[in-house]
């Protein structure tokens, strides 16, 4: 059957190049079902990659904003053109559903769109200076060769918002995908060379995180890293760029929390806790894990809650009745079965988190729900990256902040009240780099900065006109006009 299968190349110097070793992208809702083969490379990629780069770099650096503009426009017109056969592939590679699917390609084109508008709008700056007969300009110039390394959790969004202000703001780019996702990634990579994208100026590099990823973090000639992931691999990517004096960004975990005071409106509390906990399969960093709830609507809440995450439907990513797609994988999915076991042995009361067997072989779970749980539990401390969240009772709104706060991460946060002047409160003493109110702690803008506090995050934003900070590097220049 694997003879039967289309393979998938490496993009390297405008060329797609055969790779010696491929790996299969399957199918997590039926593992049967495989995509594809796509290139697993080794170290020596990443070094033809940085070759191609640098020979590229200066021309790219040089090219008129309209030329970036026009490049990023093209690929975001295509996503949207393709966004059910790309947002199809989405569903069928990761297992969010076909509408998150098609969602998230969208959110991909309105990015490279977003960031093509961004390319026409670099200023400078021109100030006097504090001495006589000096000018002083303040310009942005391109980083130069950016590595992207990528998760699996939004196959297209990430690669897209990090490739579209790399590009933008005039640096080359090498991107390393999932291991698990790489079937977004060249879609992109097809698309920038389909608009013609200069030779070198993007790079695809599909291989493993051990193997291509190291080579990439400690390659003396890649200048910055923009990283999204697990909290491990950030860590060991801080350290070396840290090393290396090199420009880092790092997205990391999340233990969100959602705060539903007594005073909420349950039709809007609900919903946003079902969308924040479930939605994705909770394989999201900015997902509502840990749901804080003050006593006077905590049975109310509970009820309803349980009710609404029994009745979400969970299949086959393709079907478009599905509500809640499978795990990615049998490692996580093992992983979220040992956390339900945890909270067992952490003495909460677990509603659902079993494994489900369906028609196809696929990597299923039921939603869970964590009750009477306390914030020192590990239940509560580490994230668990699955369809799982946990009640904790709270006495009142102080209560309900300090219990927030009480993380080692600080990405997303939320509350759900009727109260403006807790809202307020929650907003300016919540430690996080996003607050929702009234809304889902998960789904974000793609037009502002996206980033977080504590373990979550280090290194500038991404995202909207932040994203600048990362893919810039400012020079200040002087000059005597006397
Ligand atoms: N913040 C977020 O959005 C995400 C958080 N996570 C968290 O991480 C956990 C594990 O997921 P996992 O996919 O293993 O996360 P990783 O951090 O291992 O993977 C993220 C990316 O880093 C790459 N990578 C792995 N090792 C290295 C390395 N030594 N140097 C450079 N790059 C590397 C991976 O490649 P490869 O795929 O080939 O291993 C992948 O492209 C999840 O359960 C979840 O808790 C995971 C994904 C996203
Ligand atoms: O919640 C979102 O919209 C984005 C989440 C995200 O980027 C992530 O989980 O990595």
């Amino acid at each position: 059957m694997r003879d039967t299968l289309d393979s998938f190349e490496n993009l390297i110097g405008g060329k797609w190049v055969a790779a010696d070793d491929h790996r299969p992208n399957v199918n997590p809702s039926n593992t049967e079902d495989v995509i594809g083969l796509y290139a697993s490379a080794d170290a020596s990629a990443v070094e033809r990659a940085v070759a191609a780069a640098q020979a590229a770099r200066e021309e790219w650096a040089a090219s008129t904003p309209q030329r970036r503009h026009d490049l990023l426009d093209a690929v975001g017109n295509a996503l949207a053109a393709r966004k059910e056969e790309f947002g199809t592939l989405l569903a069928r590679e990761e297992g969010k559903t076909l509408a998150e699917g098609i969602g998230e390609t969208m959110r991909a084109s309105q990015v490279f769109k977003f960031f093509a508008g961004e390319a026409l709008r670099q200023a400078g700056d021109l100030q006097s200076s504090v001495r006589p007969d000096i000018d002083v300009e303040v310009v942005r110039e391109p980083v130069g060769i950016v590595g992207l390394v990528t998760p699996w959790n939004f196959p297209i969004a990430i690669p897209a918002w990090k490739i579209a202000p790399a590009l933008a703001f005039g640096n080359c780019v090498i991107l390393k995908p999932a291991d698990l996702t790489p079937g977004c990634a060249h879609v992109i990579a097809r698309l920038l060379d389909e608009a013609g994208c200069p030779p070198g100026v993007f790079n695809l590099v599909m291989g493993r995180g051990s193997i291509v990823g190291e080579a990439m973090v400690n390659h003396p000639e890649i200048d910055a890293i923009s990283f999204t992931g697990s909290v491990a691999t950030g860590n060991r990517i801080a350290e070396i760029c840290g090393r290396m004096k090199k420009k880092v960004q790092l997205e990391m975990g999340g233990k969100n929390p959602m705060v539903v005071l007594d005073d909420a409106d349950l039709s809007v509390a609900v919903p946003a806790c079902l969308n924040g906990t479930f939605f994705s399969t909770g394989q999201r960093c900015t997902a509502s894990s840990r749901l804080i709830v003050q006593s006077g609507i905590h049975d109310a809440f509970v009820e309803a809650l349980t009710r609404e995450m029994q009745a979400l439907k969970v299949g086959d990513a393709l079907d478009p009745a599905t509500q809640i797609g499978p795990v990615v994988d049998e490692k996580q999915l093992r992983s979220n079965l040992d956390y339900v076991e945890i909270a067992k042995s952490e003495a909460a009361e677990v509603i659902g988190g079993e494994r489900l067997e369906l028609e196809t072989p696929g990597f299923f779970q039921a939603p869970a729900l964590f009750l009477g749980t306390d914030n020192t539990m590990r239940i509560n401390r580490e994230e668990i990256f699955g369809p799982c969240g946990s009640v904790i009772r709270v006495g009142d709104f102080e209560e309900a902040l300090a219990v927030a706060n009480d993380t080692d991460f600080g990405l997303s946060a939320g509350i759900c009240t009727g109260s403006l002047k807790y809202a307020r409160t929650f907003r300016r003493k919540a430690q996080a780099g996003m607050v929702m109110v009234n809304l889902p702690t998960a789904g974000v803008d793609y037009h502002v900065p996206f980033g977080g506090r504590k373990g979550s995050s280090y290194g500038p934003r991404e995202q909207g006109r932040y994203a600048a900070e990362f893919y810039t590097t400012v020079k200040t220049s002087y000059v005597f006009a006397g």
